[in-house]
């Protein structure tokens, strides 16, 4: 584990919350029967949809104010809005979340589920079934290989969050094959897209690549795209307002943009990409 005092300290005190509640694990291990993501991506792809990973946050550190729709309803809306799978925070002291929501929404729906937590320990993992788990590897350091083999065991399909060029090759040393660029600063928790654009180059063409975090419009998606992304993980932005609606416009950012002029298009986002950076 990193030194910690370099995080911000709404992470710190996640972090301390998520050691408490390590040790309550049900008895015995889970054993998942996964649907798959990379196929879900290729579903996706193959109906001319941007493989988009929505996240049902009901709130944050860095946002206004909490949620309060039944997030079974949201998850449904999210996956009415073309998203190929959903992520479900399960963390509750900072994100409103919980493994009972988890599971109702993924009995719910029939489209993969992350589930979105700070998982440190082996025990954390036997909390809740879902078809997808997500390692930090700046939070689990150098028991990165220990919990990719002992989620795996358990038949979880493993995403492995990473920030910068040097956790890149340490989640490619434990074997990982589907990665997440987190453009979130988790000591500043400020969002630069430019993360995902510099980092993305240096993974291998086998590994599925997850851009995360601070995507808000069609011109984001197709940035992150441009760069490599094979998917995109979207909280904020799609929880903010009609989930359906919000979800439909990103998942179609390509085709409405083939639908229009194409020049046009990549002139008025290259604009925009000046634009958002003076402000992010
Ligand atoms: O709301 P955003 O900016 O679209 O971000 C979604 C997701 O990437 C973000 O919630 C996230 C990325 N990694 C995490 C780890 C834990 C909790 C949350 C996250």
């Amino acid at each position: 584990m990193e030194d910690q005092s370099e995080l911000a300290p709404a992470v710190r005190s996640i972090l301390s919350a998520t050691r408490d509640r390590a040790a309550e694990g049900r008895s015995g291990e889970v054993a998942v029967d996964p649907r798959g993501l990379r196929a879900a991506f290729d579903r996706a792809e193959a109906d001319g949809r941007v493989p988009v990973i929505a996240e049902v946050k009901p709130t944050s550190p860095t946002t206004e104010g909490t949620r309060e729709d039944d997030p079974v309803a949201l998850a449904e809306g999210m996956v009415a809005g073309g998203a190929a799978a959903l992520s479900v925070l399960t963390e509750p002291e900072h994100f409103g979340g919980s493994t009972d929501t988890l599971e109702r929404v993924r009995e719910a729906v029939d489209v993969p589920v992350l589930r979105k937590d700070f998982v440190v320990a082996e025990s954390q993992l036997d909390a809740v079934e879902s078809d997808v788990v997500l390692l930090i590897a700046r939070f689990v350091g150098d028991d990165l290989p220990d919990l990719l083999a002992a989620a795996r065991d358990r038949g979880f399909q493993v995403l492995v969050e990473v920030h910068d060029r040097d956790e890149l090759e340490r989640a490619l040393d434990a074997g990982a094959t589907t990665i997440g660029v987190n453009n979130r600063d988790l000591a500043e928790l400020v969002v630069d897209l430019g993360t995902f654009e510099s980092v993305a180059p240096h993974a291998p063409d086998d590994v599925t690549l997850i851009a995360e975090s601070g995507i808000g419009s069609p011109a984001d998606v197709r940035r992150m795209r441009a760069a490599g992304a094979d998917a995109l993980l979207v909280g904020s932005a799609i929880m903010d307002g009609d989930v359906t609606a919000n979800t439909r416009e990103l998942v179609r950012a390509e085709a409405d943009a083939e639908a229009s002029d194409p020049a046009e298009t990549d002139a008025a986002d290259a604009e925009r990409t000046e634009t958002t950076e003076h402000t992010t």
